[in-house]
């Protein structure tokens, strides 16, 4: 069975998605479309070659009959109701991150999901997915570095757009940190602080850029991770975790090294979008032949609510400047790690 899939959201990312549920991935087509922005959404849908129906209204696309699936990526702050809906509806559904905007957000999304009865709800953290991630984590389960203590990570955009502001560096950029961390350590945070350094002058007025994160883990290793989000040279992921016995790094995305007019070097990538095209396809694949199965084998609910009250605590802890703990719900038995 084709899973034939109604997409909420249809711009920068939306719209990728679209292209690579329709044309590109297996087992899935793209049948209905919304957006707050109709008529854009209608040019997309016909210049995409899609061609899907598009919708005035997310709920008719959510009861759609011939709609088995969803995917929302409209902005973070429309996430919950929207998934909320889903589950509602009793329909699988894929949100790209943040689940939500705040820790009650998530939590009502877990609890909505819980009463259900069975899992619906994929976020979209797809560092989980990319093969560099994947590799670290291999090394750090088989022992080569001994137990990890601490670990030093870089998130940095060339730019942001204006309409970025505020603590945005936390909740839209370092979410990223917060759940693949968890994930590699397969542990969970206790506190965190927020320090800010010495304001960039490509800054823009409403964000203090580059901050740092601190994270203490259940198990008391200790992350930092450097936000720097207008450093102009590229687009550039760092992480570095220090074992017992060694260090094993996150691998530099492949570029051909060269020497070349009295330099040496390589090319540094100037857009996420490409530092992670392959993770969105493995990604989004397993989403597809998962919710064909009836199984949610990717970050869950939990996962989204624990990342979102997260940065919760990291964006007190910028306002209190000190160490905040991290609160976190009992977690619900349906969501037993394996
Ligand atoms: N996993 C990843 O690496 C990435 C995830 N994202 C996430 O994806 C989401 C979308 O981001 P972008 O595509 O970059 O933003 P965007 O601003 O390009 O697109 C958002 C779209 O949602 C639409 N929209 C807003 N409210 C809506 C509503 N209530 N109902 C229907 N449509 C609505 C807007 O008109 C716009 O077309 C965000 O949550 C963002 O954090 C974005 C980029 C990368
Ligand atoms: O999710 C993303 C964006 O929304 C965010 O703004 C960027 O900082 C991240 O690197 C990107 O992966």
């Amino acid at each position: 069975m084709t899973l034939r899939i109604g997409i909420i959201g249809c711009g920068a990312i939306g719209q990728d998605h679209a292209r690579r549920l329709h044309f590109k991935l297996q087992g899935a087509t793209v049948v209905a479309l919304n957006d707050i922005h109709r008529e854009a959404t209608e040019a997309f849908s016909e210049a995409s070659g899609i061609r899907a129906r598009v919708y005035e209204h997310y709920q008719d696309l959510i009861q759609a009959p011939d709609v088995d699936a969803l995917l929302i990526a409209s902005w973070g702050p429309a996430h919950e109701e929207q998934v909320l809906a889903c589950i509602d509806a009793g329909k699988p559904v894929f949100c790209e991150k943040p689940l939500a905007t705040s820790a009650a957000g998530g939590l009502r999304i877990v609890e909505a999901e819980v009463k259900a009865g069975r899992k619906l709800v994929q976020v979209g953290f797809m560092r989980r997915y990319d093969a560099g991630y994947r590799q670290l984590k291999q090394t750090l389960q088989a022992g080569t570095i001994g137990d990890a203590l601490m670990v030093h990570c870089a998130h940095r955009n060339p730019s942001v757009p204006e309409m970025y502001v505020g603590d945005m560096n936390i909740t839209d950029t370092h979410v990223h940190e917060i759940d693949v961390l968890r994930w590699l350590l397969d542990d969970d945070y206790v506190s965190c602080q927020v320090i800010e350094g010495r304001k960039s002058r490509h800054a823009h007025a409403g964000l203090h850029d580059p901050i740092m994160v601190l994270l203490e883990t259940r198990q008391g290793i200790r992350i930092d991770t450097e936000i720097f989000v207008a450093c102009r040279f590229g687009y550039d992921i760092q992480c570095h975790v220090v074992g017992e016995t060694g260090v094993a790094s996150l691998p530099e995305p492949m570029s051909v090294p060269l020497r070349s007019q009295g330099r040496q070097g390589g090319a540094i990538l100037m857009d996420w979008k490409m530092r992670f095209i392959d993770s969105y396809d493995v990604e989004l694949q397993a989403w597809i032949d998962d919710t064909r199965k009836g199984l949610v084998t990717g970050p869950t609910a939990w996962d989204g609510y624990f990342a979102s009250a997260t940065a919760e605590a990291c964006v007190e802890a910028r306002r209190s400047k000190s160490i905040a703990p991290v609160r976190i719900a009992e977690r619900p038995d349906f969501y037993a790690r394996a």
